[in-house]
C-alpha cells in the first residue's frame, strides 16, 4: 500500500514539475514583454520632447496602450495560470489566429480501435489563464480564459467531451505551482502524450474548491466554471440574458464572470461601462474583489441599490407596511403630484404686483392660479417649466399694461414687447417674487416636504389609505434615508427635472489639448480604481446593466435601474424563492416596463454549489411553505453533518454566543449569525469578543452571503417579520457551506429533539429537480404566501382599512 502511494506521489510530483516548468516559461515571457512596454513608455516620453502634433499624437497613444499592458503585467495574479486542456486532432485540421485547431469535433480518425481498446495520441496542449500570453513566435504559452479557444476547459463533459480528453486543475502561488487536479473526458480512451501515457491525478477540481473554507471575500470561480454555468458567461450579448437559479448555483459568481467575458469580447461597445446592481452594501464588499481578480477593474462599477443616486448610502431599511408602500408603483403617482405640489409647500405669494411703462400692474391670486394651472398641464419636468411660468406670467402683465395694441406694426409690437419683458425682468420685485413662487425644487425638499402628514394626505388623496400617509410621512421625519427613499428620490430627479449644476472641471493636460486625446487618455496619476470611482460618478447611463437578485427589486427600484441603462443590454439573474417583495406581479410589470421590448434569451441554473445536501434538505422544507410546488436545486456535494438544533431559552444571548463559539472551533473560515432585522444591533453586541470570523447580520442583509458556518436565530421571529417572511428564511437557513445550528426563540414551538415548528418540515419535497418547473425569473404564477402572517394584502384607494399594528423590523 505505502509502495503505491509512493508511487502515486511520484507521478503527482512529476506532473507538478512539468507545469511548473511551463509556469517558468510563461513568467520569462512575461518579464519580457514588461521590459518592451517600459522601453514604449520610455521611447514615447522621448517624442514628448520632439513637439511636433504629430509626435505628440503618437506619444500620447503609446503611453496609453503601453501603460494598460504594464498595469495588467504587474497585476498581483495568484493563481494566474490556472488550467490545461489536452485534446484530440480537430475535425477539419484547421487553426485559429492563436493557433489552437478551431473544431470543437475531433478529426474522425483521431481515435483507433483494437483489440485491446481504444487509443488516441493528444495533439494539442493548451494552457488557460486569466490573460492570454503568445511566445516570441506567437504560439499561445497561455490561452485567456475568455477566448473561443479555452471554451472547451469549461464545456466538456465525460457525456459530451468534444476534442478533451484531459481536463486539469493548476493550483498556483506566485511562482510555484502547488498542485494539480484532473478530471478525465473520455476515460475509456488509452490516450499518449510525446510517446508516454497521459497521467491522471486527484478526483476533481470542483470539490477541492467547494470544500474550501470561506473569508469575508467572494473568490472567482474560474478554474473550475461548471458547463451550464458557462453557456450564460458566455451567452451572445443579446438585449436580455435572464438567469435564473435557486441558492448557491452561482449567480452571482456567472454575472461577474459575464462581465468581465463581455469587456474581453467586446471591450469598446462596453467602454460606456458596465453597472452591476447589488442588493446590499455587505453584497458589494463580499463580490467586488472578483473583477479585479480576473483582470478587469476599470469600466465596472458595483454599486448597492441604496447607493444608486450619487450622494447617498442608504442601509437603513423601512417598516414593511412603510417599504411597502414606498417601492410600489402607487408611489410614482403620489410623487408626480407631490413634485406639482410642492411649488406651494413654501406658502407661495398670493399678488404680484410690479411697475411697468410707468404703471402699477398686478396680477391677483386667481390669475395667478390659472397660470400655474396651465403651465402644469403637461408632463414635462417640474424645474423645466419655470421658463414657460415666467413667459405666461410677463403675457398676462402685458396684456393689463395696455400696450398690447399700441402698434399695428408686428416689428415694432415686437420691440415694444421686448422692451416691456426688459423692463419688469429687471425689477427685483418681479424677480423675488418668481423665485418664491416657482422655486427651483430639489427632490430632498419634496421628499421633506412630504414629511407633513397632512400635505402628504392631499398629495396621495385616492391612491394612499390615512394609515399608509400617517406611516410614511413618519419615516420621512427621522435622519437619513432608508434604502427606499432612494428610488423614490431618483424618481423626483426625474419628475423635476435637472437643476442647473455647474460642471466639474476636470484638469486639462494643455498637450492633451493640443493632441484632441485629452478623451482617451487617462489623467496619468490617475489609478485604475480611481478612475473607475469618477466615471461612475460621471456616468448617468451604462452600456450594460447586471442586476444581482433581481427578484428583490421593488417597483420603483426597477423604474430607478431602467433609468440607468435605456439603451443597454442586460443581465439579470435571480431567484423568486428568495423575493422579499411581496408583490411579485407588480415588480414584473415594472421590470417588463424597464427592458422594453428587447429580446430575451433564458437560462436556468440547476446545481447548488453552496449547501451541502444536509443543509439543503432543510431549506426544501420552508421553500414548500413559501413557494409550494417549488422545486430546490440539487445539492452537489454531502458533509454527513445534519444541522444542529439548540433551544434558548430564555437567555437567547448566551445560546447564540455558545453555538457560534462551538462553530468557530469546528470551521476554519467564516460564521454568521442571522437574526431578524429587530435584533441585528443587539445580535453585534452577544458576538462582542469572539473575532473578526463571527460576524451578526439581519436576514435581509443576508442576501447573496455565505459562511462556513452559520447560526439562524429564531426561525419565527424571521418568519413573521414581513409578509414575504417565508421566503427571507428560506435564504437565512441557505447561507451555510459546511455546517448550520439554528437556535429556538419562545415563539419557535420546539419540539423535544429541538426542531423548531417551522422547520419539521413534513413536505420536504424532492430535491432533485423535475421538469416543468416555471420560469423563476418572470415570476409568473408566484403564489401569494400562506395566510396567516397577519398582514392583509391591501389594494390602494380610499376607504381601505388600515393595516394592522406591524411589530415587523424597524432599525432606525
Ligand atoms: N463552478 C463553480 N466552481 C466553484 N465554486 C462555485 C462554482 N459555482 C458556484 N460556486 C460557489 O458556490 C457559491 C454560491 O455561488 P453564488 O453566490 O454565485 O450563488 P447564487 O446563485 O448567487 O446564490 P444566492 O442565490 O444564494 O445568492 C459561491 O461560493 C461560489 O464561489
Amino acid at each position: 500500500m505505502a509502495a503505491q502511494e509512493a508511487a502515486v506521489d511520484s507521478v503527482r510530483d512529476r506532473e507538478i514539475l512539468v507545469e511548473q516548468d511551463h509556469l517558468d516559461q510563461v513568467y520569462r515571457r512575461l518579464e519580457e514583454k514588461i521590459h518592451e512596454a517600459e522601453f514604449l513608455m520610455d521611447d514615447a516620453a522621448k517624442r514628448g520632447q520632439v513637439g511636433t502634433p504629430g509626435a505628440l499624437a503618437e506619444r500620447d497613444a503609446q503611453v496609453f496602450r503601453a501603460g494598460i499592458h504594464l498595469n495588467r503585467l504587474n497585476s498581483e495574479f495568484e493563481d494566474f495560470l490556472f488550467g490545461r486542456i489536452d485534446l484530440l486532432r480537430g475535425k477539419d485540421g484547421k487553426r485559429g489566429p492563436d493557433g489552437a485547431y478551431t473544431s470543437v469535433e475531433p478529426a474522425e480518425d483521431a481515435v483507433r480501435s483494437d483489440g485491446a481498446g481504444q487509443h488516441a495520441d493528444i495533439a494539442e496542449t493548451l494552457h488557460i489563464g486569466r490573460i492570454g500570453v503568445l511566445d516570441s513566435d506567437y504560439a499561445p504559452l497561455v490561452v485567456d480564459w475568455r477566448a473561443p479557444a479555452a471554451a472547451p476547459f469549461y464545456r466538456s463533459t465525460p457525456v459530451d467531451p468534444g476534442r478533451v480528453v484531459r481536463r486539469r486543475v493548476i493550483r498556483s502561488k506566485g511562482r510555484r505551482v502547488l498542485g494539480v487536479e484532473d478530471d478525465l473526458m473520455r476515460p475509456e480512451l488509452t490516450a499518449r502524450l510525446d510517446g508516454a501515457e497521459l497521467a491522471v491525478i486527484g478526483d476533481g477540481a470542483l470539490m477541492a474548491a467547494l470544500g474550501q473554507a470561506r473569508t469575508h471575500t467572494m473568490r472567482d470561480i474560474v478554474s473550475s466554471i461548471q458547463a451550464e454555468q458557462d453557456l450564460v458567461i458566455r451567452a451572445p450579448a443579446a438585449s436580455v440574458t435572464e438567469v435564473s437559479g435557486g441558492p448557491g448555483t452561482g449567480k452571482t459568481a456567472v454575472a461577474l464572470h459575464r462581465a468581465a467575458y463581455l469587456l474581453y469580447q467586446d471591450r469598446r461597445r462596453y467602454a460606456g461601462g458596465i453597472l452591476v446592481v447589488s442588493p446590499t452594501p455587505l453584497l458589494v464588499a463580499y463580490t467586488e474583489g472578483v473583477l479585479p481578480s480576473l483582470g478587469e477593474e476599470g469600466q465596472v462599477a458595483i454599486r448597492a441599490v441604496g447607493s444608486l443616486v450619487d450622494g447617498t448610502e442608504a442601509t437603513v431599511y423601512d417598516d414593511p407596511a412603510v417599504a411597502r408602500v414606498k417601492g410600489s408603483l402607487r408611489m410614482a403617482k403620489v410623487l408626480r403630484r407631490a413634485a406639482r405640489g410642492a411649488l406651494e409647500a413654501g406658502g407661495p405669494p398670493d399678488r404680484l404686483r410690479v411697475v411697468a411703462f410707468g404703471r402699477r400692474l398686478e396680477l391677483e391670486a386667481e390669475e395667478l392660479r390659472r397660470i400655474r394651472h396651465s403651465v402644469l398641464g403637461g408632463t414635462a419636468p417640474v424645474n423645466l417649466l419655470r421658463p414657460r411660468a415666467r413667459r405666461l406670467l410677463l403675457d398676462a402683465l402685458y396684456a393689463k399694461s395696455g400696450a398690447a395694441g399700441r402698434h399695428s406694426d408686428p416689428e415694432l409690437a415686437a420691440e415694444l414687447r421686448s422692451s416691456f419683458d426688459a423692463d419688469v425682468s429687471s425689477e427685483d420685485s418681479f424677480a423675488g417674487f418668481l423665485h418664491a413662487w416657482w422655486p427651483e425644487l430639489t427632490p430632498r425638499g419634496v421628499l421633506a416636504a412630504m414629511a407633513d402628514e397632512r400635505r402628504l394626505g392631499r398629495w396621495s388623496r385616492r391612491v394612499l389609505n390615512p394609515g399608509e400617509v400617517r406611516r410614511v410621512a413618519r419615516s420621512l421625519r427621522r435622519d437619513g434615508l432608508s434604502v427606499h427613499d432612494v428610488a423614490v428620490l431618483d424618481e423626483l430627479q426625474a419628475i423635476l427635472g435637472a437643476a442647473a449644476r455647474p460642471k466639474r472641471k476636470r484638469e486639462v493636460d494643455p498637450l492633451d489639448q493640443l493632441t484632441g486625446l485629452e478623451e482617451l487618455m487617462p489623467q496619468r496619476e490617475e489609478s485604475p480604481r480611481e478612475r473607475a470611482e469618477r466615471l461612475a460618478a460621471e456616468r448617468t447611463e451604462y452600456a450594460h446593466v447586471i442586476v444581482d437578485e433581481a427578484q428583490d427589486l421593488t417597483p420603483m427600484q426597477w423604474r430607478m435601474v431602467g433609468r440607468r441603462g435605456r439603451h443597454a443590454t442586460w443581465t439579470i439573474v435571480g431567484d423568486p424563492a428568495q423575493s422579499s417583495w411581496s408583490d411579485p406581479d407588480e415588480a414584473a410589470e415594472a421590470r417588463d416596463e424597464a427592458l422594453g421590448s428587447r429580446p430575451r434569451r433564458r437560462f436556468e441554473l440547476t446545481v447548488n454549489y453552496r449547501n451541502p445536501s444536509e443543509v439543503a434538505e432543510l431549506a426544501a422544507g420552508v421553500l414548500a411553505l413559501a413557494m409550494p410546488g417549488m422545486v430546490a436545486p440539487r445539492a452537489v456535494r454531502s458533509t454527513g453533518l445534519r444541522p444542529r438544533f439548540a433551544v434558548a431559552g430564555d437567555d437567547l444571548e448566551r445560546t447564540v454566543r455558545q453555538e457560534t463559539r462551538r462553530l468557530l472551533d469546528e470551521v476554519g473560515g467564516t460564521v454568521g449569525v442571522v437574526v431578524a432585522m429587530d435584533r441585528r444591533g443587539e445580535a453585534a453586541r452577544w458576538l462582542d469578543g469572539l473575532g473578526g470570523r463571527a460576524v451578526a447580520l439581519g436576514s435581509l442583509e443576508a442576501k447573496g452571503l455565505e459562511y462556513d458556518a452559520t447560526v439562524v436565530v429564531s426561525p419565527a421571529e424571521i418568519a413573521d417579520e414581513s409578509p414575504a417572511g417565508l421566503r427571507v428564511l428560506y435564504v437565512a437557513l441557505t447561507r451555510a457551506t459546511q455546517r448550520l445550528t439554528v437556535v429556538s426563540g419562545r415563539r419557535d414551538e420546539p419540539d423535544a429533539d429541538g426542531v423548531p415548528d417551522l422547520l419539521r418540515g413534513d413536505g420536504v419535497p424532492d430535491l432533485l429537480r423535475g421538469d416543468g418547473v416555471p420560469d423563476l425569473l418572470r415570476g409568473d404564477g408566484v403564489p401569494d404566501l400562506p395566510g396567516g402572517d397577519g398582514v392583509p394584502d391591501l389594494p390602494g384607494g380610499d376607504g381601505v382599512p388600515d393595516l394592522p399594528g406591524a411589530d415587523g423590523f424597524r432599525t432606525c
